[in-house]
């Protein structure tokens, strides 16, 4: 497997509400794009543009979502994990499994329409590694 482009970082937030704000305010973000839910992932997801990747905005959403844990530790919110894009989501994920690496549940839709997965922090060096079948326009 190659290492493919930061599609994005994401950030959870108690708030996404603040956290525009912030972007926009402090950061100087241009454009900031409309919220949306995403309930399969339990998360409210709003993505800021950079010139070189996306900040992924992730506020909890339902009882069961997976980012409760991570901001009952970080109350005010934090970097939550990194994903990359790979041009074959099936393969990537034999390789983290014959690497060794927990893959966490089977490859699903993700924020951008295409399939992703996640791969334990314990096992990424403390990153929650977050993998993404590149989108199909930008396959080359
Ligand atoms: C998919 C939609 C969207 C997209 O881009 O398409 C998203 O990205 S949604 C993002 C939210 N969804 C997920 O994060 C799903 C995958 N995550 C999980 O399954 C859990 O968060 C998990 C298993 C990584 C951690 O679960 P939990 O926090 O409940 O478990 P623990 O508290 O026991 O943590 C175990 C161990 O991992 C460390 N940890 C937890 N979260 C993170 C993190 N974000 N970054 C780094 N390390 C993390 C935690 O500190 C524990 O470490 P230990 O040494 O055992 O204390
Ligand atoms: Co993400």
């Amino acid at each position: 497997m190659k290492l493919g482009r930061l599609n994005h970082i994401g950030v959870a937030t108690p708030s996404i509400a603040d956290s525009i704000a912030f972007y926009r305010d402090v950061m100087g973000a241009e454009t900031v794009h409309m919220p949306f839910d995403l309930p399969d992932q339990g998360v409210k997801v709003c993505f800021v543009d950079t010139p070189n990747t996306q900040i992924e905005l992730i506020e909890p959403l339902g009882e069961d979502s997976p980012i409760h844990g991570f901001l009952a530790k970080n109350p005010a919110g934090g970097q939550h994990h990194l994903c990359y894009e790979v041009p074959d989501i099936h393969e990537a994920k034999a390789w983290f499994e014959a690497k060794g690496a927990r893959v966490l549940g089977e490859p699903r839709i993700g924020a951008h329409g295409t399939l992703i997965f996640f791969v334990h922090p314990r096992d990424m060096g403390g990153v929650l590694t977050e993998i993404m079948e590149s989108p199909r326009d930008e396959l080359h």
